[in-house]
């Protein structure tokens, strides 16, 4: 926790939706005249692509089936912490881009698969905003938990995640269904020892659920839609949440428990503006105060 230079740690799966919620923040930063840095969580890999496929083969030769980029040890978590540490002190820090496919290639002009260089982050950020697969993993080596001041899960039920990597996977990154399928199944034992964990530290998770049929998560046709979804929003601790204002200014939503209000899906931009303006502002108040 930096009471100077406050951390935002968005977490989700792959294809969860962690890249469609930094829009949400994206223009309550813009709204709220905040300067904000960012990590994609995909920078602090450890491998590039084909050093990635040469380490899975080694480990599956050596009866290790579990690897994947949902490992701890896929990742560069310490060098996270790092980061998250030095921008909490000092507001300095660093990062890359892990370049996924030909359009971030002529953006950056790195081949599809590797790696930017290293930079620093510009200077006088009021915060710093993570989203990727581990920031807020706790474990022997790292607590990425106690550097980020406000954490939040992005969790679609799991079959809904499954249709969002596919058809993500697929339309942007030119997989097969069935690589990609293959690619779910392998990183499923690091889903439930490194992803899920996670979401027990967060302090809000939102989780979208289709009301719709997706048994067969394989052979949608389409992403469901907003209309066809809710989203369940659950705070570790509802002190201080002021429901009565949020289920009179989302129509159609309710509480579902003590600490858990539904809304739905094509709330949920509405429901996370009005949710995290008021912690952002005050943040960014204290910090600035901090500073001065
Ligand atoms: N609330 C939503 N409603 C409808 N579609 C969504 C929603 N959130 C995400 N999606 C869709 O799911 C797919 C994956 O989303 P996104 O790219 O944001 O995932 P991600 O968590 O950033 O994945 P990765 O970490 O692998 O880059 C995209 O096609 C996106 O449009
Ligand atoms: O989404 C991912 C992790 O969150 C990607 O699968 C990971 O970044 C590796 O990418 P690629 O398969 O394009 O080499």
């Amino acid at each position: 926790m930096s009471k100077k230079y406050p951390i935002i740690s968005v977490v989700g799966s792959s294809g969860a939706g962690t890249s469609t919620v930094k829009n949400t923040f994206e223009q309550i930063f813009r709204r709220e005249g905040v300067k904000s840095v960012s990590i994609e969580g995909d920078a602090f890999h450890r491998y590039n692509r084909a050093d990635m496929k040469a380490e899975l083969e080694r480990r599956y030769a050596a009866g290790d089936a579990t690897f994947s980029h949902f490992s701890y040890e896929a990742n560069e978590l310490k060098e996270l912490e790092r980061v998250f540490r030095e921008y909490g002190e000092t507001g300095r820090g660093r990062t890359r881009t892990y370049v996924h496919d030909d359009i971030e290639a002529a953006r950056t002009g790195v081949a599809p698969g590797n790696f930017t260089q290293w930079a620093p982050f510009e200077d006088n950020s009021d915060l710093l905003f993570y989203e990727g697969l581990h920031g807020c993993v706790v474990n022997d080596e790292v607590n990425l938990v106690r550097h980020a001041d406000l954490k939040l899960g992005v969790v679609p039920v799991i079959n809904l995640e499954w249709i969002q990597k596919i058809h993500r996977d697929r339309a942007q990154r030119g997989y097969t269904t069935e690589a990609v399928t293959d690619v779910i199944l392998r990183r499923m034992y690091a889903y439930v020892h490194c992803i899920v964990p996670q979401f027990s530290e967060t302090d809000i998770n939102f989780q979208r659920v289709p009301v719709v049929d997706t048994s067969n998560p394989f052979i949608a046709r389409w992403i469901p839609t907003p209309d066809e979804s809710l989203i369940v929003i659950r705070f570790k601790n509802p002190r201080g949440i002021d429901f009565p204002y949020l289920t009179s200014m989302i129509a159609g939503s309710w509480m579902s428990r003590a600490n858990s209000i539904v809304v739905p899906g094509n709330k949920q931009d509405l429901a996370m503006q009005l949710i995290l303006t008021p912690l952002i502002e005050r943040m960014v108040r204290e910090a600035r105060r901090a500073r001065a």
